[in-house]
């Protein structure tokens, strides 16, 4: 009797350790996610921003790239392609970003849209575009990159088509 107390009074306290390192490691992966991103909540259009931590990023407040977001307009664009529209998202005279506005899918595909962008955010090489951050909302999903003020390098080799 006294085998089978000691035998319960340890699975016990190890259902216990087991839950507790459990409430640590999430308690732990969620800080590490809200260090990583700084995630803007778009009361507007019902949707979120969601920025990638950066020196650059970090100057910048929620209400200035929400507003401005919200505000591009077809004077904005700068190119088209497959996958959806790009703009150019003027914060000041020297920053701008590239928002490319993609084309609404299946809720599977805006789940494996989260994932890839958050997999793209932690990509960073002098030959690949900077993705800065993205936003959801139920009408539209946008990227945003760095701009790159030079135009494609598709006009660059083979001029534009006209
Ligand atoms: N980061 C950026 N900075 C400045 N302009 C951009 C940027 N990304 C895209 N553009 C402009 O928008 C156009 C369309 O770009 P997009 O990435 O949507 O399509 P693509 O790469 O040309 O083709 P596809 O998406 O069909 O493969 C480009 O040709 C370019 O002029």
């Amino acid at each position: 009797m006294g085998n089978v107390r000691v035998i319960a009074f340890y699975i016990t306290i190890c259902c216990i350790a087991f839950i507790i390192s459990k409430i640590v490691v999430s308690v732990l992966l969620y800080r590490r996610w809200k260090r990583k991103n700084m995630v803007y909540s778009d009361g507007f259009s019902g949707g979120k921003i969601v920025m990638f931590r950066s020196p650059f990023i970090q100057s910048l407040t929620s209400d200035v790239l929400l507003k401005k977001t919200l505000k591009l307009s077809n004077k904005d664009i700068v190119g088209s392609g497959g996958f959806g529209t790009v703009y150019r998202l003027m914060i000041n005279e020297s920053t701008a970003f590239a928002v490319k506005r993609l084309h609404r899918g299946t809720a599977e595909m805006e789940r494996g849209f989260e994932r890839e962008v958050e997999a793209m955010g932690d990509i960073k090489h002098r030959n690949i575009v900077t993705l800065h951050g993205y936003c959801t909302a139920p009408q539209y999903n946008l990227l945003i990159y760095e701009f790159m003020p030079n135009g494609s390098l598709d006009t660059f080799l083979h001029g534009m088509n006209l």
